[in-house]
């Protein structure tokens, strides 16, 4: 029967699927053909079906790919260089001197193609992404054959890459055009911060977002100085600005927003803001905790990020979904917050939802892309195996991800990249310490 045939079919131990909160399939399959999920199959209907391929999954969870809502993939070569500061000094004093003598077009390439073969292999499917040279990080994204979402960077100062805001703006709308359609690239504007853009900046850029139809991603609230400077520059607190400026709206997806009060929760939820947590990266930097619980209450999509790799420094989302749990618990000295099926409903379909592709990807269901991730629980770390919920988000490591999917196309293989040479990853990002250390 022709709708009992599969190009690839998964027989996995467990599925959760991410429709509903605390739902495993068992012994189920899922029929993959022309990189969609044409079918759940349940353990009688699985003998009767017709697959190219059969992917025996006998150990593991088949599950949603993981949405990293906010990183910055090139940074992966700066990964270890300055860490232990607080963000402004970070940024300041290290990061952007160092993005000004080695960022180029091939440095985005060489850093993001490694970015894509960390994030692979720990999970994620999908990246939203802001950096320098757009072009560089669409090209990585295909050849990587990852979701990829190119945030073009507006600041008003000069970097390697552009001279004052006009001039970021045109040349990420120029290379947005080029990727008009692409299943696999998408452009967003994406203004650094409240304190790098005016106001005059954040205008056009909402009028641009509308014109051409873009999400809108931005670095928010993410410290007490940002707000409290905010504040001593404009007279109000950055979210205020920015919505005097029409920047709160559904198109917005707002990394960090560590320091909200309630009045701003409401606010977001109002305005159908989406927020990208970054557990790591706010731990590490001492930016603070986030009040995800009390956003997720209010009714606010909120995915998790995990920012860049000189941040983080890891771009391991199972690790952050893990990290985002546990910090909300501490947050609130409450450990019903957060739960795990919760913190990877974030991680897969609320992170899908921000980026307005929740019909697309972000859980198992019929008709989506094959969006989709195997992780291997038969291991010492994962035994034994009661509830694979609880293992996915507190127990299973990176290292027990053992196949991914993105559009049907497996791009890790029983932890081997297909579409990527490890060797080679590993020979650039050689090659870049050599060069920044010489420079
Ligand atoms: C213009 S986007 C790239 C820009 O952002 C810098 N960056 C990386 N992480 C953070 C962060 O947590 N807060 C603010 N800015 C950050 C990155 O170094 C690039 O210069
Ligand atoms: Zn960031």
């Amino acid at each position: 029967m022709e709708n009992n045939r599969f190009d690839q079919l998964l027989c996995a131990r467990w599925i959760i699927t991410v429709e509903q909160d605390g739902v495993v399939l068992e012994n189920h399959a899922v029929g993959i053909k022309d990189g969609r999920i044409a079918a759940i199959l349940s353990p009688a209907q699985i003998a009767a079906a017709d697959a190219t391929e059969r992917v025996m999954l006998d150990n593991h969870v088949l599950m949603p790919g993981l949405v990293n809502l906010h990183g910055h993939s090139a940074m992966t070569l700066l990964r270890g260089m300055a860490d232990d500061k607080a963000l402004m000094d970070w940024l300041q004093n290290h990061i952007w001197p160092a993005e000004g003598k080695h960022v180029s077009e091939q440095f985005v390439f060489d850093g993001a193609l490694l970015a894509m073969g960390e994030m692979f292999r720990s999970g994620t499917t999908t990246i939203n992404d802001m950096y320098f040279f757009h072009d560089a990080m669409a090209r990585a994204g295909l050849q990587a054959g990852m979701r990829t979402f190119v945030g073009c960077s507006i600041l008003e100062f000069p970097s390697a890459y552009g001279q004052n805001a006009d001039d970021y703006i045109a040349k990420g709308l120029a290379d947005a055009a080029n990727y008009q359609g692409n299943e696999l690239i998408t452009f967003t504007l994406a203004p650094h911060a409240p304190y790098t853009v005016s106001d005059d900046t954040f205008r056009k850029v909402v009028a641009l977002a509308d014109e051409h139809d873009m999400l809108i991603h931005c670095h928010i609230h993410e410290t007490q100085d940002e707000v409290n400077g905010g504040v001593a520059e404009h007279g109000v607190r950055p979210l205020a600005r920015l919505d005097k400026l029409g920047m709160l709206s559904p198109r917005l997806i707002a990394a960090h927003m560590v320091h909200l009060n309630d009045e701003e929760i409401a606010l977001c939820a109002e305005r159908g803001v989406a927020i990208a947590h970054n557990p790591t990266s706010n731990m590490k930097l001492a930016s603070g905790i986030a009040p995800v619980q009390q956003l997720l209450d209010a009714g606010v999509t909120v995915g998790i990020g995990t920012d860049g790799a000189a941040s983080n420094n890891k771009l391991d989302m199972l690790s952050e979904t893990r990290m985002g749990a546990l910090l909300a618990k501490v947050g609130t000295l409450n450990p019903v917050a957060v739960p795990a099926a919760t913190a990877i409903r974030m991680a897969t379909q609320l992170g899908a939802n921000a980026l307005h592709i929740g019909d697309k990807v972000g859980s198992v269901t019929v008709g989506k892309q094959a969006d989709l991730i195997a992780v291997d629980l038969a291991q010492i770390e994962t035994s034994p195996s009661f509830d694979p919920i609880s293992h996915i988000v507190y127990a299973a490591g990176r290292e027990q991800v053992s196949h991914v999917w993105v559009n049907g196309r497996k791009v890790l293989s029983e932890r081997t990249l297909t579409t990527l040479d490890e060797a080679d990853l590993k020979a650039r990002a050689d090659a870049w310490r050599v060069r920044i250390l010489a420079k």
